[in-house]
């Protein structure tokens, strides 16, 4: 097997390291990378292969990983037009749809549309994935191995919905780690050094999440379970809802949505 990544950042990166653990060998995996300073960084953190040219290395790939950024994408691909021979190209790049990554790769159709998200470096990650028209199933299967050796996968049949799940799941570990910060930073305002109330704010949303992965109550009931009559956690939770917490949450996750849709529009009429 052989899978060039095009682009080494912080997706590609957290991609590789959970695949490598995962069922990968470094053999398996190279990258086409521009900066010469990270293509040092990712030989020494992962032994992969790295290139400054995606030329030959494209040419002789089974599948190939779209990982720069969606502004980047269009110069990045475009020149390797007519060199996928037998690749299937798996994009992870927010917004852009389908059509306009076959329209800059002359009507090249092998391509999975992919959202991960970052915790796949430590094989938590969740992708969702959307194939294209000359998607087989071979193909599929490929895309679906190779995300489902770094966390869970949900396949989406309409296209207009990953930007829905970029917005959920693609961003969603950014909102909480921020959610993170604030625990740790309200522990800190209480007199906590930083290492303790670090750990009581991680150690807090790691338990909460693992129980509410293998508990069979839904998190609505795990919730009313630490929320005593009169107790404490009512008293937080009346704050967040005088806050509009729900709504919040969705204003954010629709800005994500507009955005992505917005960039795949912007982006897709060059
Ligand atoms: N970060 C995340 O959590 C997630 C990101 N994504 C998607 O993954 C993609 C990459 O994001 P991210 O890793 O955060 O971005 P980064 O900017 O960290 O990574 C992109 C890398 O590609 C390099 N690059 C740019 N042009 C080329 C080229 N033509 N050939 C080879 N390498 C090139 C960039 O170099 P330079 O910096 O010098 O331009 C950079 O090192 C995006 O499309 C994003 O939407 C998807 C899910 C989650
Ligand atoms: O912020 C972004 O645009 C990318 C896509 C999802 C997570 N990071």
């Amino acid at each position: 097997m052989k899978i060039v990544f095009l682009g080494g950042g912080n997706m590609a990166a957290a991609l590789i390291g959970g695949m490598l653990e995962r069922g990968f060998d470094a053999h398996e995996l190279s990258v086409v990378e521009l900066a010469p300073e990270r293509r040092e960084w990712l030989v020494g953190q992962f032994g992969v292969g790295v290139t400054g040219v995606a030329d030959d290395v494209v040419r002789e790939a089974d599948a190939v990983v779209l990982a720069v950024k969606p502004q980047q994408m269009r110069e990045a691909v475009e020149p390797l037009a007519g060199r996928l021979e037998r690749a299937l190209v798996v994009s992870v790049a927010a917004g852009l749809r389908i059509g306009d990554l076959s329209r800059w790769l002359d009507g090249f159709d092998r391509i999975v549309r992919a959202m991960p998200n970052t915790p796949a470096l430590v094989g938590a990650g969740v992708s969702g994935l959307c194939a294209g028209p000359g998607v087989d199933g071979e193909d599929r299967e490929l895309a679906g191995r190779m995300l489902a050796s770094v966390g869970s996968v949900v396949w989406v049949e309409d296209e207009a919905r990953m930007d829905a799940v970029t917005a959920v799941s693609g961003s969603g570990p950014a909102y909480v780690f921020h959610f993170i910060e604030a625990l740790e930073a309200a522990a800190v305002a209480r007199g906590f050094d930083a290492d303790t109330a670090r750990r009581l704010a991680i150690d807090t949303v790691l338990g909460a999440a693992k129980l509410a992965a293998e508990s069979d109550d839904g998190p609505d009931v795990l919730r009313q379970k630490v929320t005593s009559r009169g107790g404490t956690t009512a008293a937080a939770l009346a704050v967040f809802e005088q806050g509009g917490f729900m709504g919040l949450v969705d204003r954010a996750v629709a800005a994500a949505e507009a955005r992505g849709r917005a960039l795949g529009e912007e982006l897709g009429r060059g």
